[in-house]
């Protein structure tokens, strides 16, 4: 089985230490940098914006990995690439134009992601998924880190696959909330390619060794 990619997210991060944090993500077998932006409009809760991730990106080695809990998600496309996004998650149910949404991200030179909350069904990105680098299938409810895992996400994860084969296969899947080595594990054997992990990476003693050990679990 190929190994996942981990994208350990800043949310649960020491803010205080955050230049230091993000070293030891630099010197970590991290794959990308995950940034929860959050607007307490979507979600409920407010977390960072722009400055922050350019910031991030001034001391980042690995690829950002910006994902957007906001409404109105069009409206700062070109802001967060110019803040150094290389990908950018929107979620499917804040977005009335999602093609349109889609190739604006990409026209901005970065790589396009769609994330579905927990209720929101896999079918409906059919029409979509030809168009997209990745999915992100949120585990649990968008707006806080370590919350409990959401099992029902096992079988949402094989369906993607399955679209993904059928359409688009070098379309990635990513898996955010709750994620550990149990959950990391019957994750990529249900077909996810790339693990967020907040709460238990940051949470850890150790969390360099914490995010190599999840890239074998
Ligand atoms: O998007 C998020 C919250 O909306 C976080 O990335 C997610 O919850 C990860 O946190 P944890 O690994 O602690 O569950």
């Amino acid at each position: 089985m190929t190994k996942p990619k981990i994208a350990p997210s800043i949310l649960s991060a020491d803010f205080n230490n955050l230049g230091n944090e993000i070293q030891m993500l630099n010197e970590s077998e991290a794959d990308f940098i995950h940034c929860d932006v959050m607007d307490g409009v979507f979600v409920p809760n407010i977390s960072f914006g722009m400055p922050i991730v350019e910031h991030v990106n001034k001391v980042a080695k690995k690829p950002l990995d910006v994902h957007l809990m906001i409404v109105n998600p069009d409206k700062y496309i070109e802001a967060f690439a110019k803040a150094g996004a290389a990908w950018l998650t929107v979620h499917y149910e804040t977005c009335q134009h999602l093609h349109r949404t889609v190739s604006e991200i990409k026209k901005n030179g970065m790589k396009a992601s769609v994330c579905l909350n927990p209720h929101t069904p896999v079918f409906l990105l059919e029409e979509i998924i030809s168009e997209l680098d990745m999915v992100l299938l949120m585990s649990v409810n968008p707006g806080f880190g370590g919350q409990k895992f959401i099992p029902n996400t096992y079988k949402k994860v094989k369906q993607l696959k399955k679209l993904i084969q059928e359409n688009n296969p070098n379309c990635l899947i990513e898996v955010d909330g709750g994620v550990n080595y149990q959950t990391g594990k019957e994750l990529i054997e249900a077909g996810a390619d790339v693990l967020v992990a907040g709460s238990f990476v940051f949470g850890s003693e150790n969390p360099q060794e914490t995010i190599h050990n999840l890239r074998n679990s």
